[in-house]
């Protein structure tokens, strides 16, 4: 079987940072400690939270200049949860993200609605624990630019992602290969290996796993997740 496809350049640490053949995520991230992190481990995406409830929620003001970070090295997206245009024009104007991540109860419609607005691609997030969930991926086929399965919350929590629970990863063999995913959901260095052995995504996505409190992302918790990613990686070529 072919070597995955990766590319080394030299980052701020003075590593060999690996270009991964699928996008990683590096979610709910606040300083720039962190962000650093992310990006000198090859993170194609670093995500923002505006959410109020989250203990990952930052302001435009902490944002944008962690974005300035990220540009021409990964993708920043803006997490947003049934956001209203005059919540998203603030954030969008301030930030300039080159994603948003609608993880709310967002229909197909308000999707479109979102994409014809800002011009940006749109990820929809939806959380997963029966096949039946899945049902409704397809509805977003054509409209959404890739999709983000997260496991569905536990009855009565304040956040719908970022909880760190997965979800059976078997429920995806079914799935409509043409559509683009992210996987997400309870991710960290020691079950991300399992989870590329049994599923195929186009990206990670973590949040709660690199984290040594809610809310507080870990440089070495970063590090180690990349390093599990690499392991699984060389295991299977
Ligand atoms: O992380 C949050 O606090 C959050 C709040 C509101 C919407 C989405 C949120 N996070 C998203 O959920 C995934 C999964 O998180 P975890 O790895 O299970 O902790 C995360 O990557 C964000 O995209």
């Amino acid at each position: 079987m072919a070597a995955p496809c990766r590319r080394l350049r030299l980052n701020k640490r003075g590593r060999a940072a690996i270009s991964f053949s699928m996008d990683i995520k590096i979610c709910g991230l606040s300083t720039p400690e962190t962000v650093n992190a992310a990006l000198d481990n090859g993170a194609s995406h670093i995500g923002f939270i505006f959410f109020p409830k989250s203990p990952r929620n930052v302001s435009a003001d902490t944002a944008a200049p962690l974005r300035q970070l990220a540009r021409g090295r990964a993708q920043t997206v803006v997490v947003t949860v049934n956001a209203d245009d005059q919540a998203l024009d603030t954030i969008v104007s301030a930030v300039q993200p080159d994603v948003l991540q609608l993880h709310g109860g967002e229909t197909p419609e308000r999707v479109s609605a979102v994409k014809a607005r800002y011009g940006l691609p749109v990820m929809k997030a939806l959380s997963i624990s029966t096949a039946d969930d899945l049902t409704h991926a397809q509805d977003y086929a054509g409209v959404a630019d890739r999709l983000l399965f997260d496991a569905k919350p536990p009855k009565g929590a304040d956040l719908p992602g970022g909880n760190g629970i997965t979800f059976d990863w078997s429920l995806l063999h079914g799935l409509d290969a043409s559509l683009p995913y992210m996987l997400s959901g309870g991710l960290n260095a020691s079950n991300v290996g399992d989870a590329l052995a049994r599923v195929h995504p186009s990206g990670l996505d973590i949040s709660s796993g690199v984290e040594r409190a809610p809310g507080i992302k870990d440089a070495a918790l970063i590090d180690a997740f990349f390093a599990a990613i690499r392991s699984a990686k060389q295991r299977a070529a």
